[in-house]
């Protein structure tokens, strides 16, 4: 069988651009902008050594930093990358730190400069190489608008250096080397502030460092279907969990194209799934899609384990241990079925993730222990397959479509693996469960009815640990509430509150359904809070 690292890697397949990260905010912004006009990518920490490289990029990108190049613990690229021969692409921190590099001159300025910007770019006829840079980005009157955010600036350009754009107070917001290949930006050509930043980073990529733009998802399925029965071989099995969210479904769909009756899903019902979650998954899996699925019913174990716990965390986290106790437990029952061939687990990570923990500032603090398949099964020696690793979501929800799932399957709103128990303030048990489960049940139906679930990125109905007082049939209540949530966000990290006109309408039908259909409920609350401050999850 062959050892993973002779598998073939996707930057071997694809010509590959290096982003070397800083720590500033948009990183990954240039990442997700270089992809989308099909080149691929991937960030690094700046602390990266050249010659530890496992691949060979044909261009370099070095991001903004919130560091300034003079404070004591400013990070340093590996100097090898200004000796590796091929172009680089300095922004903002990264025009500073090959500015100083390269014998040139950095000093803050006097005025911190934070927003747009007028640049005006400077031609070289006489030097054509120099000017593909900026080439088809001009507005009118021969300027352009840039986003910029920096307090230092480069007051003197490197040797051999030539300015090749100039705003009202930076005289130097662009230099360029003719021979060497090498350009430097202040401003941020990542984020949409700075018009036509997309079409510089395009001219970088494939007129500067001549990538080709062969990176589609037509093309990774085929490589990575090859790839995958590359390293499982031609006997292996594959066991991995699924959810019937969008990234578990997706690579278990990769897994079944390559290796059909070999991969082995394993679905935990953990009680505090979604209305018929469990059935529903099952058929779109196993009947629809073809896929081997066990469904391993072990609600009375978690929700036995889970009784008398109200800490957010200790919910959290008794939860993530049983999951992998269950999951463990099945995985050995099947490898025996399997005659031992068991050899590889499947998970769904994305790129996000591995950018999270490849920071070179560190994890960053912990708001919530999300529950982790993740270094699950360390003492079992299984080795891991993570197919959707380089993937964003938006890529692995193309990567559906493509794969032929259903539309429903591919824009399934997000549902963490803790479930409703993380929707249940207070303690979790059956009854509190299936009120919660009814109310969402209701709210998703109508929210999908009524056409707004596609503009929607989460929503779910959650139970609140209060009692209030209420009329009906001119009688008292005295009974618990729903909280409502829906958000709009574009990578979890921060989230909107979704509102419209014709959404709080919409809400206030739903509301009257939920307390005449659900018994123990007589209010409904809107959470209209934003993350941050608040976070997506309650619990
Ligand atoms: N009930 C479950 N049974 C088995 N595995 C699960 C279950 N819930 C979650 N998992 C595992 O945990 C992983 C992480 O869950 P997560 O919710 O982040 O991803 P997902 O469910 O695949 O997609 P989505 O983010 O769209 O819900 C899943 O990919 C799956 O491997
Ligand atoms: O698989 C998961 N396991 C978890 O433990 C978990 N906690 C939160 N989430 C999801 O992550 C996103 C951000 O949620 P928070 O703002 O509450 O942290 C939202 O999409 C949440 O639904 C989880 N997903
Ligand atoms: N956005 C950036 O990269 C800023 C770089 C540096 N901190 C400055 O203020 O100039
Ligand atoms: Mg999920």
């Amino acid at each position: 069988m062959p050892e993973q690292d002779q598998v073939t890697q996707v930057h071997e397949l694809f010509d590959t651009v290096l982003i070397l990260d800083f720590g500033s905010q948009y990183s990954h912004l240039i990442t997700r902008r270089i992809r989308e006009f099909g080149v691929y990518c991937e960030l690094l920490p700046c602390t990266q050594k050249m010659a530890d490289l496992h691949f060979k990029p044909k261009g370099i990108i070095l991001s903004g930093s919130p560091y300034s190049v003079y404070d004591k613990d400013a990070p340093r690229v590996d100097p090898a990358v200004f000796d590796y021969g091929v172009p680089v692409l300095g922004i903002c921190y990264g025009l500073q730190e090959m500015t100083l590099h390269m014998g040139g001159k950095v000093e803050a300025c006097d005025h911190r400069e934070y927003g747009h910007a007028m640049l005006t770019v400077t031609k070289h006829a006489d030097h054509p190489f120099i000017d593909l840079l900026f080439e088809g980005m001009e507005g009118e009157n021969g300027e352009m608008q840039v986003w910029m955010s920096h307090g230092d600036q480069v007051t003197s350009e490197p040797e051999g250096f030539r300015v090749i754009a100039n705003t009202r107070t930076a005289p130097f917001a662009a230099i360029a080397h003719e021979e060497k290949h090498f350009f430097g930006i202040q401003f941020h050509p990542e984020v949409t502030h700075t018009l036509n930043g997309k079409t510089l980073l395009r001219n970088f990529v494939i007129n500067i460092c001549k990538c080709q733009d062969s990176w589609t998802m037509e093309s990774f399925i085929d490589k990575e279907i090859e790839r995958i029965r590359q390293m499982v071989g031609p006997v292996g099995h594959v066991v991995g969990a699924v959810s019937g969210g969008v990234d578990s479904t997706v690579a278990a769909k990769l897994m079944n194209e390559a290796i059909g009756h070999r991969f082995h899903a394993i679905l935990v019902d953990n009680g505090v799934m979604r209305l018929n979650e469990c059935q529903v998954v099952k058929k779109m899996l196993g009947d629809k899609m073809g896929i081997d699925i066990k469904v391993v019913d072990a609600a009375d174990l978690f929700l036995g384990r889970l009784k008398g716990v109200e800490d957010p965390e200790k919910k959290r986290k008794i939860i993530g241990n049983t999951f992998i106790e269950v999951f463990e437990a099945e995985a050995a029952l099947l490898d025996k079925e399997h005659g031992g061939e068991i050899e590889y687990l499947l998970q769904g990570t994305l790129y996000p993730d591995v950018i999270e923990s490849i920071s070179f500032k560190g994890p960053s603090a912990t708001i919530k222990t999300h529950h982790n398949v993740g270094g699950l099964l360390e003492d079992m020696k299984l080795k891991l397959i993570e197919p959707l690793r380089e993937l964003f979501k938006d890529e692995v929800r193309e990567l559906g479509r493509l794969l032929g799932l259903d539309d429903e399957l591919v824009w399934r709103h997000p549902f963490p693996g803790p479930g409703i128990a993380i929707r249940v303030v207070g303690e979790v048990t059956k009854e509190q469960v299936e009120i919660a489960r009814l109310a969402d049940h209701i709210y998703i139906e109508e929210i999908k009815k009524n056409g707004f679930y596609r503009q929607i990125s989460q929503a779910y109905a959650a139970l609140l640990p209060i009692k209030t007082v209420g009329v009906m049939g001119d009688k008292r209540t005295y009974e618990q509430a729903i909280a409502l949530r829906a958000i709009t966000t574009v990578d979890f990290m921060t989230a909107d509150v979704f509102s419209s006109f014709e959404w709080f309408e919409c809400l206030k039908r739903i509301s009257s359904r939920i307390i005449n259909e659900v018994q123990g409920v007589n209010r409904v609350f809107y959470d209209v809070s934003t993350k941050p401050p608040a976070t997506v999850e309650l619990c």
